[in-house]
């Protein structure tokens, strides 16, 4: 609730003209049968022509002023959730930009689009239905009940404990619902991630000829979704007709006992149709209302999936010091002071008491077998994880004493996986630089080995599919490298990126490179010795620990895991070069 009032707040004015609208438009739907029942009492009792022809002026007045009423509600209604929606959305897409990896890990990428797109409608999709449904529904019990009262005291009563029936049925059945859509919305996010996995891995169930198996694991997870929602329908549908018959009894009760009050003279029978139409409209806004609680708790569960996602506390919080930005000056432009890494769900540290400097114009490249924590060190330069003991340095600061964004400022980076954005590629170049010229955009593109680019018929501005799919692996990579050096930076790292290049390409891209980036540090992270063996340090790494660091020369020397690296390597490689 308090998160809804949170997005309601800033509307708290359209809100407040919103309800008042409402509020006329029921008052003037429950005057209609008031002077429905003066006129047929007034024309029983033979009055005059004026007061019908005035009475029925003021029922068209009435009308249409309740019609312009209902019609600006359901606009001002539909105004205000859209409002809510896109606040939240926009909310949800901020904060999962604040989320470190674990803090990913606790929703699910598939979880965090659900919460997202269709959690966000559904509280949309609610919350029009609640302003114009649900809440109008205790003005026109309490108005309703009251011009019955105001009729015959007899019939007030009954109308009264009418009404109390049919809402704690209502609330009665919403309470069980909440459950059934609790369950509704896992089983939809589950679908979400079957789905995804289907649709992005569907070359790799191919190969291995796994249809079978994946279309069965789909129609569990559909079948669990249809399953709960037939269940959830079904206690709607007990209520609904439990409601119709409800109301055609009060009707019937009604018409009963008022012949009887009419006879005793309590009333008359104008009274009766003002009566029957007030109880019709109390349950017919009930029962309406009840339709709605199919999606109020459905509604409530997606809110508090959007309040957890919104009051996660990141892992990983601001600091509040501003790098230096005449940092040119500083030669260490990261230190790894006795770094070491646990990530929260594992049993031991992935990096253990690193020391190390990356200097301002020189290259360090980090080597070691799959899985010794390479790809981890750039993330904890970037701060995507925070050390567990240590602390690693930019300019001689802490980077946990400075502001993420201005962390990543002085960062460019070059990630293992290339990801490319839909789009074009002056787009995805401009994503290192904005004001990026496409002059400084060839320049990059140049110095990446990208010339390919102009070979597209439309060159720099070629379209790139969703993850940048139309490109080849290797032609990935130059790119994601040139829209990092499009970016000036104090630091450039390259995580494993010159492994989908040949040879020839990965030398002559280095090469250039080398000019490029002279007044910065590099971190070049490796497989290949080929890659690496002109860096002015080297560090080996093996389950997280340093083992050598040094030059090539020095390395081969003296550092045994180095050396197998190397003589498993370095033949072929020599050549290929
Ligand atoms: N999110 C995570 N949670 C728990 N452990 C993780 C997580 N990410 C990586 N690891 C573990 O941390 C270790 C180091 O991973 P890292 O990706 O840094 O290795 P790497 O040396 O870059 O490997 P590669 O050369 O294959 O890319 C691995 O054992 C990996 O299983």
């Amino acid at each position: 609730m308090k998160t809804i009032l949170q997005f309601i707040k800033p509307y708290k004015w359209l809100c407040f003209f919103t309800l008042i609208v409402m509020f006329l438009d029921v008052a003037g739907g429950l005057l209609i049968p008031t002077i429905t029942a003066n006129m047929i009492n007034a024309g029983i009792n033979g009055g005059n022509m004026d007061y019908l022809i005035r009475s029925g002026i003021l029922m068209l007045i009435v009308t249409i002023v309740t019609s312009l009423g209902a019609l600006l509600g359901s606009y001002l209604a539909a105004d205000l959730s859209s409002k809510i929606g896109r606040d939240m959305r926009n909310d949800l897409y901020d904060k999962s930009l604040t989320f470190s990896s674990y803090d990913f890990e606790q929703f699910g990428t598939g979880s965090m689009i659900t919460r997202t797109l269709n959690d966000v409608n559904v509280v949309q999709q609610g919350a029009v239905w609640f302003i114009q449904m649900v809440l109008p529904v205790p003005a026109v019990c309490i108005m309703g009940i009251v011009m019955a009262f105001s009729i015959d005291t007899m019939m007030g009563f009954l109308l009264t404990g009418a009404t109390v029936f049919i809402l704690l049925l209502a609330i009665l059945v919403t309470r069980k619902a909440s459950l059934i859509f609790d369950k509704l919305q896992k089983f939809l996010d589950r679908m979400n991630v079957v789905l995804r996995e289907n649709i992005t891995g569907v070359r790799v169930i191919r190969a291995f000829n796994k249809e079978k198996d994946e279309e069965k694991r789909m129609k569990k997870s559909f079948e669990d979704y249809a399953e709960a929602a037939i269940s959830a329908n079904r206690l709607f549908a007990g209520l609904e007709s439990i409601a119709l018959f409800a109301i055609n009894l009060i009707i019937v009760i009604i018409l009963w006992l008022g012949g009887n009050r009419i006879g005793a003279g309590f009333m008359e029978i104008g009274d009766i149709t003002a009566l029957t139409q007030y109880a019709m409209m109390i349950l017919f806004y009930i029962i309406m209302a009840q339709m709605v609680m199919i999606l109020i708790p459905r509604a409530m569960i997606c809110v508090r999936r959007i309040s957890d996602v919104l009051h996660l506390t990141p892992e990983i919080q601001d600091g509040g010091l501003s790098v230096d930005n005449n940092s040119s000056q500083t030669k260490e432009v990261i230190r790894f002071k006795a770094v070491s890494f646990r990530f929260t769900d594992a049993g031991e540290n992935t990096l253990e008491n690193l020391d190390f400097i990356c200097k301002r114009g020189e290259t360090t490249a980090i080597i070691g077998s799959t899985g010794s924590g390479k790809s981890t060190v750039a993330q904890m330069i970037l701060r995507f994880h925070d050390v567990t003991s240590g602390s690693v340095l930019l300019n001689g600061k802490d980077i946990r004493s400075m502001p993420q964004k201005e962390l990543r400022e002085h960062i460019s980076y070059v990630p293992q996986k290339a990801w490319l954005f839909s789009g074009t590629i002056a787009d995805n170049l401009r994503h290192g630089n904005d004001r990026a010229t496409e002059q400084q955009m060839k320049h990059a593109l140049s110095v990446a080995q990208s010339e390919f680019v102009y070979d597209l018929p439309d060159g720099l501005y070629s379209r790139v599919s969703q993850g940048g799919t139309n490109f080849s692996g290797g032609q990935k990579q130059r790119l994601s490298i040139a829209r990092a050096l499009a970016k000036k930076a104090d630091l450039y790292i390259f995580d494993d990126s010159f492994s989908a290049l040949d040879f020839k390409t990965d030398a002559a891209l280095r090469k250039a490179l080398a000019n490029e980036v002279k007044d910065a540090a590099v971190l070049i992270i490796a497989q290949r010795i080929s890659t690496i063996m002109n860096a002015e340090q080297i560090i080996v790494l093996e389950e997280g620990r340093i083992v050598g660091i040094g030059n090539h020369d020095f390395l081969i020397q003296t550092c045994p895991v180095y050396q197998d690296i190397a003589k498993s390597q370095i033949k072929g490689d020599m050549n290929h070069e």
